[in-house]
C-alpha cells in the first residue's frame, strides 16, 4: 500500500496497536530541559522506578539561563533550583547533560541537530512544543507534557493516537528578501493558529527542496503555531550532507546501512493525505505580525486589516489591537520600535546571523533600539567568530550575548519592559510573552536587522538594494 513519509516513520515505531485507542509508540530520542523535566523525575522517584534507556535521553539547560556572565552563579533562585535539579537528575540516572558553559550547551532544538542526535526517520520528543523543529530532517518530532516525559523516561514509549495527515506545497521561487521565516508566517496567516489542529504536516514543493537545513528547521519549528502536532520535510542530499560526521551520527558501515533506509523516506507518488494546500512562492512578501498571535501576520508593506476583513470575533480582534496599541488600517512601516531580538530556536542559527549581518554591515545601530543578539548555541557563537561576523556586529554597535532561549519567553532577565515594542525573530507574540506588558512583532532576521539600524519597522528590501546597488 502507498504510504506517506509520515506513515512510513510512524508505522515503523508502533510497538502495539490498541483497538479503538492510541498506539504504543517507541521514541528513539528524548530531549529534556530544566523547566519541564524536574517533576517527571520526582514522579520516577516516588514510584521507585528507573530510566529504561538513559543513552536515548539528552539534557540541556536553556530556558531560564542568563545570557550574560554565564560563568557566575545564577541569581534567580527558581532558575538556579531548576538548573540544579536537571544536573542532579542527569547525574543520578546516567543521562548526558550539557549544562551552562558546556561546549555543547544551547537551546535544545538547536543542539540536537548540531550534534547529530536528530536523524531522518527517527522519533523524537521533548517536553517542549517546538520539538517540531526536528521534523526538518524527516523525523517525527513533537512536544509532550510532563507526565509523558515521565512515561518516556521509564518505558521509552508513549501512548499516541495517530494524527491526520496534511500536505502543504509551496512551489515557485521566493522573491528577493523573502526568507524561510516569511514562508512560515505566511502559511500560518493563511491557516490561522488552529488550521492544522489534529494534523501532522508534510511540507513539499520547490521552496522547501531549495531551502537550506537551517531554513527547513525554521519552517518546521513554527508548525505548532498553526495547531499542528508537528511538521516534517523528506530528507535529501542536503540533509545527509548536514548530518554526516556529527558527534552522534552513525559512522562507517552503520552510516551506509542508515543511508539505505533514509533514502526510502519519501511520500509515495499515489499516497493520500487527509487534506492538502497549495501556495505560490511569488505571493509571499517579507512578513510581520501586528497582533497577539502568530496567525495575525501580513506583508510588511501592507496595512493592518479592518475588523470586518478578518475571520473570527471582532471583539477579540479589537482587544488584540488594543493591547498592541495599534489601529485598524495602520501601516506597519515606519512604526517606532524599542527592542530588537535576534535569536530563539526559530532564528538563532548561523544563517540567521549571516542574514542579520548582511543588512547591518557598514551601518550603525539606531540610538532608540536596544538589541539583544542571542546565538542558539556555543557552536553558533564559534561559527559567528570563525566567519568574522562578530567584527561586523561590533563595528555596527551591536553586542553578542551568550546562548539560551532569552527574550523568546523572558524567563531570565531579558525582559522587554511594559509597553515597549519589540521586533523579534522568535515564534510567539502572545500578550506578555517577552515580559509583562511587552508588545511583540514577529519577523525575519532581515526585517529585524533593517529595523535595528533605522529604529522603525523597515522593509529590508529597501536596504538590501542599497547594499547591492
Ligand atoms: C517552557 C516550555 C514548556 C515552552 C513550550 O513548550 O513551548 C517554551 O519552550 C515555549 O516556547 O513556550
Ligand atoms: S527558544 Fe523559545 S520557543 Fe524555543 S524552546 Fe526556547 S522558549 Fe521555547
Amino acid at each position: 500500500m502507498s504510504k506517506t513519509l509520515f506513515d512510513k516513520v510512524w508505522d515503523s515505531h508502533v510497538v502495539r496497536k490498541i483497538e479503538d485507542g492510541p498506539d504504543v509508540f517507541f521514541i528513539d530520542r528524548h530531549f529534556i530541559h530544566e523547566v519541564t523535566s524536574p517533576v517527571a523525575f520526582v514522579g520516577l522517584k516516588q514510584r521507585g522506578i528507573g530510566v529504561m534507556y538513559p543513552e536515548r535521553t539528552f539534557a540541556t539547560a536553556d530556558h531560564n539561563t542568563p545570557t550574560w556572565n554565564q560563568h557566575l552563579p545564577v541569581a534567580d533562585p527558581l532558575s538556579a533550583n531548576q538548573l540544579e535539579a536537571l544536573a542532579n537528575n542527569a547525574a543520578e540516572y546516567g543521562i548526558s547533560h550539557w549544562g551552562l558553559g558546556h561546549r555543547n550547551n544551547g537551546i535544545v532544538h538547536i543542539v540536537g541537530p548540531e550534534n547529530g542526535i536528530t536523524l531522518p526517520g527517527s522519533t523524537i520528543v521533548c517536553g517542549d512544543s517546538h520539538t517540531s523543529t526536528h521534523g526538518a530532517f524527516g523525523a517525527i518530532a513533537f512536544g509532550i507534557g510532563t507526565s509523558e516525559v515521565e512515561m518516556v523516561l521509564s518505558t521509552q514509549c508513549i501512548m499516541q493516537p495517530k494524527p491526520k495527515k496534511m500536505r502543504i506545497n509551496v512551489n515557485g521561487e521566493l522573491g528577493f528578501g523573502v526568507t524561510p521565516k516569511d514562508v512560515a508566517l505566511y502559511i500560518i496567516s493563511q491557516q490561522t493558529t488552529s488550521g492544522a489542529t489534529g494534523y501532522f504536516v508534510e511540507y513539499a514543493g520547490d521552496v522547501f527542496e531549495n531551502m537550506s537545513m537551517e531554513g527547513r528547521m525554521t519552517v518546521c519549528n513554527l508548525s505548532i503555531e498553526m495547531g499542528a502536532r508537528g511538521g516534517m520535510i523528506a530528507p535529501d542530499e542536503k540533509t545527509f550532507e548536514y548530518i554526516k560526521g556529527r558527534k552522534h551520527t552513525p559512522k562507517g558501515a552503520d552510516w551506509d546501512k542508515a543511508m539505505d533506509y533514509w533514502k526510502t523516506l519519501k511520500t509515495d507518488d499515489d499516497a493520500e493525505f487527509d487534506i492538502e494546500f497549495n501556495y505560490n512562492a511569488a505571493d509571499i512578501e517579507p512578513m510581520i505580525t501586528y497582533g497577539t498571535n502568530p496567525g495575525m501576520g501580513m506583508g510588511v508593506t501592507q496595512s493592518i486589516p479592518l475588523a470586518e476583513e478578518v475571520q473570527g470575533g471582532v471583539a477579540t480582534y479589537k482587544k488584540s489591537l488594543g493591547y498592541m496599541k495599534f489601529n485598524e488600517g495602520d501601516d506597519m512601516i515606519g512604526k517606532q520600535v524599542d527592542y530588537v531580538f535576534l535569536g530563539s530556536c526559530t532564528n538563532g542559527r548561523i544563517e540567521d546571523f549571516r542574514a542579520f549581518c548582511s543588512i547591518i554591515e557598514g551601518r550603525k545601530k539606531a540610538d532608540n533600539i536596544t538589541a539583544w543578539l542571542v546565538p542558539g548555541s556555543h557552536k553558533v557563537v564559534d561559527q559567528i567568530k570563525e566567519e568574522g561576523l562578530d567584527r561586523i556586529l561590533d563595528e555596527a554597535g551591536f553586542v553578542l550575548r551568550e546562548p539560551g532561549c532569552s527574550a523568546c519567553l523572558a524567563m531570565n532577565d531579558d525582559k522587554v519592559p511594559a509597553g515597549k515594542l519589540a521586533v523579534s525573530t522568535s515564534n510567539r507574540n502572545f500578550e506578555g510573552r517577552q515580559g509583562p506588558g511587552s508588545r511583540t512583532l514577529l519577523a525575519s532576521p532581515l526585517v529585524a536587522a533593517a529595523t535595528a539600524v533605522t529604529g522603525v519597522v523597515t522593509d529590508p528590501r529597501t536596504l538590501l538594494e542599497t547594499v547591492t546597488a
